[in-house]
């Protein structure tokens, strides 16, 4: 893979200048894995950004994240971390790093046998922390994760919001400014997601700590990412803005990800669909995409305006994401005979236009 492509150009000032994370032709391959799991990765995480990874099963994510605190080593290729070579780092030096890097998982990982307090504490016990230190730090951690009045509760008695609200506190006992999340919301119900996922936002802003997630939740990538790198079968596919990445996925894997507008598109239409009209009254269906990059805005006045006052929206998926309106609206024209020219006219108005085809009238 060409590290140029996806923005690392070892050497080069500016881009890894304001690299939190550097990840340099990673290449991991497990003892008993026909194929390897990471394959020749680069990618930067810029300091204080939430970066998203995401792609299908298997893809490598966890292998990736994982290799970012070292609980894997690669086979080949380095991660640096604020400039230091994670793969040279001894036994001690490793465990700085581990209190540098939070992590929170999908399954939280509490210890049920400990109340809250107890399990926000206990790494900070391990550290040696004085107790004086440790109740203040655990104090504030709680009150910012709004747990405060559960302290002396056992994780059983918790709901999957309030479990992952303590594994975040927990991974920031040691203040670190890096925070991992393996499939944070995964396992919560949509409520308690956006609940962590504001959390997650608020940490990111209050505390400046730079977050890498995986997901196989698009809806968390859209919300919360800054930007996001796709796996697949170990490669990056494809890394970018989020509101470009989503607003004009380039690779297959990224769109069958998103989904595609064709699914979008109601079956019943799908079905009517000819490629040619069989009939002068027939109307021509325009998929009229938005990618967000011209910073061009949906108008449906605009819109009737240029096409025709005939003009039907058929359906309307305009999402902001990153303060950049993106997404399609498929609209049905009369007159096939000024197909041409209505197409030109579409063109200046929105990113990018599909001729779906052509439905009866009436439809
Ligand atoms: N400890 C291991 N030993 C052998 N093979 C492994 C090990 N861990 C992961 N793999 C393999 O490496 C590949 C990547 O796995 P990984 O868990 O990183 O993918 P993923 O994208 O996180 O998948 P998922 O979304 O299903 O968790 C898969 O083929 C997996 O079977």
């Amino acid at each position: 893979m060409d590290a140029l492509t996806f923005g690392v150009r070892p050497g080069e000032p500016g881009i890894l200048e304001d690299s939190h994370i550097v990840v340099e032709g990673l290449t991991k391959r497990y003892p008993a894995a026909p194929e390897p799991a990471l394959i020749d990765v680069s990618l930067a995480v810029r300091r204080g950004e939430i970066f998203g990874v995401i792609g299908r099963s298997g893809a490598g994510k966890s292998t990736l994240i994982r290799t970012l605190n070292r609980l894997e080593n690669p086979t080949t290729g380095r991660v640096v971390i604020d400039g230091e070579d994670i793969g040279t780092l001894d036994a001690a030096r490793l465990i700085g790093l581990r209190r540098r890097v939070g992590m929170i998982f999908q399954h939280f990982n509490l210890l049920s046998a400990k109340t809250v307090w107890q399990n926000v504490a206990l790494p900070l016990k391990v550290a040696g922390i004085e107790r004086r230190e440790i109740d203040r730090r655990v104090g504030e951690l709680l009150d910012m994760v709004g747990l405060a009045e559960k302290r002396d509760v056992y994780p059983a008695r918790l709901s999957g919001g309030q479990k992952q609200r303590v594994g975040i506190a927990r991974a920031l006992v040691h203040r670190p400014e890096v925070l991992l999340c393996d499939e944070a919301t995964s396992a919560l119900d949509p409520e308690s997601t956006q609940a962590i996922l504001g959390l997650l936002q608020d940490i990111n802003r209050r505390l400046g700590l730079t977050i890498v997630l995986i997901t196989h939740e698009m809806e968390v990538i859209r919300e919360i990412c800054h930007r996001v790198v796709v796996l697949e079968s170990g490669r990056v596919v494809e890394q970018g803005d989020v509101w470009k990445v989503f607003g004009d996925p380039q690779h297959e894997v990224t769109q069958t990800l998103l989904g595609t507008v064709q699914r979008s598109i109601p079956p019943e239409l799908l079905e009517r669909l000819a490629p040619q009209p069989t009939n002068p009254a027939d109307s021509l269906l325009l998929d009229l995409h938005f990618t967000g990059s011209e910073g061009r805005a949906p108008d449906i006045g605009l819109i009737a305006q240029a096409l025709g006052t005939r003009t039907q929206l058929l359906y309307g998926g305009i999402d902001r994401i990153q303060g950049r309106a993106q997404g399609h609206l498929i609209v049905s024209v009369d007159a096939p005979d000024a197909r041409e020219d209505i197409v030109r006219r579409a063109h200046l108005l929105a990113d990018k236009v599909r001729e779906l085809g052509f439905v009866a009238a009436g439809h």
